[in-house]
């Protein structure tokens, strides 16, 4: 019974092995023609050493023949004609399989970083990018390129490498087999796939330990990057934390080797049997042949060509370059499948989807800011236990203007992310227009909402192009991105670049130049204000004067959100200067709505917000009179 439970569970365990090499074989040939090229030099490959087992006898049974007076000297030029023919031909073919796999193997790599892409980019929400297993996965199927182990290319084309490696042992196992005795064929056959079989477990094993611990890699390169690139780079040789930087990437990627080099010293520990394995195999192929040829029971020629056959058998024992390809590039095709089977975009036909669209835009109701309303919210962040909202229910009405403030961290932003479809709400509902957002109307209602976050995009391409990004449809329209950075206050500044709206906005272009904070913070308005010039009706604007200054701020009202046309406008700001003048404030607090009304009204009621606003007035007013009693004369 035990037994033929572990006879079952190796079946078992076989077939996803069989599984996983058939899909590579067909990743290798996707390219047809370099595919086929790739077969006819690999089966010259799988033949070169039989052949050259029976030319090397050969020449030794003219060698001897010419010797003993029953061959003419001349005899030799046929069997060392032909194995020179083989050395040459075998140095082309090589070279030439080399230069197909790398092609091969570029194009599927390729092809899989785009596929990770698309997935990055494919679900509505964005939950995804935050989630540790996902980032995993991701990185483990396109950990590809120069220097790295885990290609989906170059495992395929060492898969296709390995079959026809197979197929040489076997044809140097027929030829001994044919000359000498099939049991020394089958014995050596056997005996090197036994060894081959237990090297490759050990590798499995080394390319899942390694696997396992892909995020504590991820970790230790986060180390190795933040201290050269980026905007932690300054902070960190302001703080003069080079050091301790360095001292903690050694220790994250000690930590990450450690377990690395424990797997690899218990491979070490057991490679006696492998030693042993190979002296049998070598002491038999040696002997056998030796002591009949010693018996007069085999010519010369015909040791040779069992000793050289036998040679080439023993190669298949050893794990080759494509054994480690294979194994380690196996993780990320197997991670690029997870992700494909998680992140799936619903199939969709290409005559329903315009179908879809069409549905989608019609619902949505294009053409007059939309009425949003939200439900029940109840929204809690993946691995947290504490919900930003619990029973949310708030109404935006079109064209208002519409302030949300409240404590840091009580959720403005994370509001802001589940109103644009970027977060699924846990439970409840958002309504546009009386329609409840589902994945079908997020593509259609994000065409209606332009945002300025907190955490803005600073890109590194031309003024213009920063500006026009929000509505790329438009990209050439001049005059607009013009108005935008009017509104915005950074016309006057493009005026002074040297390529006016085509400087790059960033200082390592040739030509280009960066912007302070505050200069990037009116790039990001224009952006919006751009996107509601061409038909955004929802106009989204998380701490929009945080980096601005006074004048700016005072004017930021006026010249942006009064000018917004009949769009809605969403205003989150901790300055309640910048938010007294919209239509309605709401208050948020522990995930709730806690006051709503006007300026006015919310002064008169003697709520919060007339506390915190006469907080920050009396503040503004200490300072006012602390400047005043400066200058006053003594
Ligand atoms: N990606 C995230 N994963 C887990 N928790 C998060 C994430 N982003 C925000 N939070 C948590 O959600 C809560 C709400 O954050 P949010 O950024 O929405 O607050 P906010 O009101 O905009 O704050 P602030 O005024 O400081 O900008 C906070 O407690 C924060 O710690």
């Amino acid at each position: 019974m035990m037994q033929f439970h572990s006879f079952s569970s190796r079946i078992s365990d076989v077939r996803p092995l069989l599984t996983d090499r058939i899909k590579l074989l067909r990743l290798s040939v996707a390219d047809r023609r370099a595919g086929g090229l790739l077969v006819l030099t690999h089966l010259w490959s799988a033949a070169v050493p039989a052949l050259t087992a029976v030319a090397t006898g050969r020449l030794v049974a003219v060698l001897t023949g010419a010797a003993t007076g029953r061959e003419t000297a001349s005899a030799v030029v046929w069997p060392l004609t032909a194995m020179a023919a083989l050395l040459v031909a075998d140095e082309i073919l090589t070279s030439l399989s080399e230069t197909l796999e790398h092609y091969t193997a570029g194009r599927l790599d390729a092809r899989t970083r785009r596929q990770v892409r698309r997935l990055a980019m494919a679900p509505p929400s964005m939950a995804h990018l935050e989630d540790p297993v996902f980032a995993d996965d991701a990185a483990r199927a396109s950990d590809v390129g120069e220097g790295r182990v885990r290609s989906p290319g170059t495992a395929a084309v060492g898969q296709l490498r390995l079959v026809f490696r197979f197929l040489g042992a076997m044809g140097s196992a027929t030829v001994i087999a044919l000359t000498f005795s099939p049991w020394l064929a089958v014995l050596l056959l056997v005996v090197c796939l036994v060894n081959r079989a237990l090297i490759r477990r050990w590798w499995v094993h080394l390319a899942e330990v390694r696997d396992e611990r892909e995020s504590m890699r991820r970790r230790a390169e986060y180390w190795s990057e933040v201290a050269s690139t980026g905007p932690a780079a300054k902070e960190i040789r302001l703080f003069g934390l080079q050091e301790w930087v360095v001292q903690r990437r050694t220790r994250e990627l000690l930590a990450w080797a450690e377990t690395i080099w424990a797997a690899r010293r218990d491979i070490l520990r057991q490679q006696g049997w492998i030693s042993l394995l190979a002296a049998v195999a070598a002491g038999a192929a040696l002997l056998l042949p030796g002591l009949a040829a010693a018996r007069g029971n085999l010519p010369a020629g015909d040791l040779m060509t069992v000793i050289v056959a036998a040679w080439s058998l023993f190669h298949i024992a050893a794990m080759g370059r494509e054994a480690f390809d294979i194994e380690y590039g196996l993780g990320a095709v197997r991670a690029l499948e997870r992700l494909e089977s998680a992140y799936r975009v619903p199939a969709v036909s290409a005559r329903a989807e315009p179908r879809q669209s069409d549905e989608a835009s019609d619902t949505m109701g294009e053409g007059a800011p939309a009425a949003l309303r939200i439900e029940g919210l109840v929204f809690a962040y993946p691995g947290s236990r504490q919900p930003v909202f619990d029973g949310l229910d708030l109404s935006v009405h079109p064209g208002e203007v519409l302030a949300l403030v409240g404590q840091n961290g009580v959720g403005k932003t994370t509001l802001i992310k589940v109103l644009a479809g970027l977060r699924p709400p846990t439970a409840g509902q958002v309504l546009i227009d009386g329609k409840p957002l589902d994945a079908a109307r997020v593509a259609a209602w994000r065409r209606r909402v332009a945002v300025v976050f907190q955490d803005f995009n600073r890109y590194p391409l031309t003024l213009a192009d920063n500006i026009s990004l929000s509505a790329p449809e438009h990209r050439h329209d001049r005059e607009g991105i013009r108005e935008a950075a009017r509104r915005a206050g950074i016309d006057a500044l493009a005026g002074e670049f040297p390529d006016g709206y085509d400087t790059v906005l960033s200082a390592d272009r040739t030509g280009g130049t960066d912007l302070s904070g505050g200069q990037w913070q009116r790039v990001a308005i224009a952006r919006a204000v751009f996107a509601v010039e061409h038909g955004r009706d929802l106009l989204v604007l998380d701490e929009p004067t945080a980096h601005l200054d006074v004048e700016a701020e005072a004017h930021f009202f006026r010249q942006v959100v009064a000018k917004v046309g009949g769009a809605t406008v969403l205003l989150i700001s901790h300055r309640l200067s910048t938010v007294r003048q919209a239509d309605r404030i709401v208050m948020l607090h522990a995930g709730r709505v806690t006051e709503q009304g006007s300026h006015r009204e919310l002064l008169e009621n003697g709520s919060e917000y007339a506390r915190l606003f006469q907080l920050q007035a009396a503040r503004f007013t200490e300072t006012q009179q602390y400047a005043g009693g400066r200058k006053a004369p003594r």
